[in-house]
């Protein structure tokens, strides 16, 4: 669904300051093709709530820009903000009206003809539940009527703020369904925030990974898994580590650490294979060749508490 290098949202040298002593959001070049699944991800406190806020028009930039669709925010508000919907956190509801009547309201308020409230009940599903009370729905329920609000407006862009805090494991994977049906057959670019790697890796096509209002990583979330495999590296222990340090760099293998074991970085299978055979061949004792991976959870974690990228 990505559409060439048509880009939804750009950012450039975006910063922003609550206050004279805390700078929130430093120089950030966010850039989200169209057609993405964006996961926008960060520990809490990083700026991720600040960042939607100033792509949305609710706080202004001490410097930088934003643009969507390729038109400028500053300049175009009303055009670029009519092909927006957004949910941020929980949607505000009235618990006293039906699920129908809740979009109806927005409807109405919003000069969006009537129709369009059965297509986006039924687009999150919630149709054979339109005509109960709010207060009867469950969170999911709510979260996915919060959902229905934002499509209200057919948006070729939804952005969405933390959308799964709270819910149960399978509300999470029923509003992750949801969304990839949207971005697949009605092909929204979607930015979804999370402080959860876990939480999207499922669903996100590109990733941007941010600390302290920095911009730490972003692309395709396969560059992610890309730098995860590339961490990969072998734990070998001989019966003179000595001598086998000294065979390992006689053959330009890069040793990464050599301590109580050599760590090797890892290549593949048949780089492993060699380096066993070079260690037995020498008539060293191999005790131990092991293989430790990162999970790409370990690779988020890395980069945030690094800042290493
Ligand atoms: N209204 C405000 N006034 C002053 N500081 C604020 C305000 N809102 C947020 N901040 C500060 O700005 C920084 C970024 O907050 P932000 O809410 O954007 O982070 P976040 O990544 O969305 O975190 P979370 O995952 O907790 O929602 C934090 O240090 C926060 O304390």
């Amino acid at each position: 669904m990505i559409d060439g290098n048509e880009i939804a949202i750009e950012t450039s040298d975006l910063s922003f300051s609550f206050s004279k002593e805390q700078t929130v959001i430093k120089g950030l070049n966010l850039k989200i093709p169209k057609g993405s699944i964006f996961g926008f991800l960060g520990p809490n406190g990083a700026g991720k709530t600040t960042t939607i806020r100033l792509i949305l028009d609710l706080l202004s930039p001490s410097s930088g820009a934003v643009e969507v669709f390729g038109k400028s925010l500053r300049d175009q508000r009303s055009l670029v903000l009519s092909r927006i919907g957004a949910l941020i956190e929980t949607p505000s509801l009235y618990e006293h009206l039906t699920g129908f009547d809740n979009l109806k309201v927005t409807a109405n308020l919003r000069g969006i003809r009537q129709k369009r409230v059965g297509e986006a009940l039924e687009m999150v599903g919630l149709d054979a539940q339109a005509g109960k009370y709010v207060r009867n729905y469950s969170l999911g329920m709510k979260q996915r009527l919060g959902l229905a609000l934002a499509l209200l407006s057919s948006p070729d862009l939804l952005i969405l703020d933390e959308p799964t805090n709270g819910l149960d494991p399978s509300g999470i994977l029923e509003i992750r369904e949801l969304l990839r049906e949207l971005n697949v057959k009605h092909g929204v670019t979607i930015l979804v925030s999370s402080h959860l790697l876990s939480e999207v890796e499922r669903l996100v096509s590109h990733v941007g990974i941010i600390g302290q209002g920095k911009m730490l990583f972003q692309g395709p979330l396969k560059e992610l898994q890309q730098i995860s495999s590339e961490s990969a590296f072998i734990e070998i222990d001989t019966d003179n580590n000595t001598r086998a340090l000294e065979i390992l760099r006689e053959d330009h293998q890069s040793v990464i650490k050599a301590t109580q074991f050599l760590d090797v970085q890892y290549v593949d299978k048949d780089r492993l294979a060699h380096l066993i055979t070079l260690l037995t061949a020498a008539g060293l004792r191999v005790n131990r060749a092991q293989l430790v991976e990162s999970s790409l959870e370990e690779t988020f974690l890395s980069i945030i508490k690094d800042d290493h990228l």
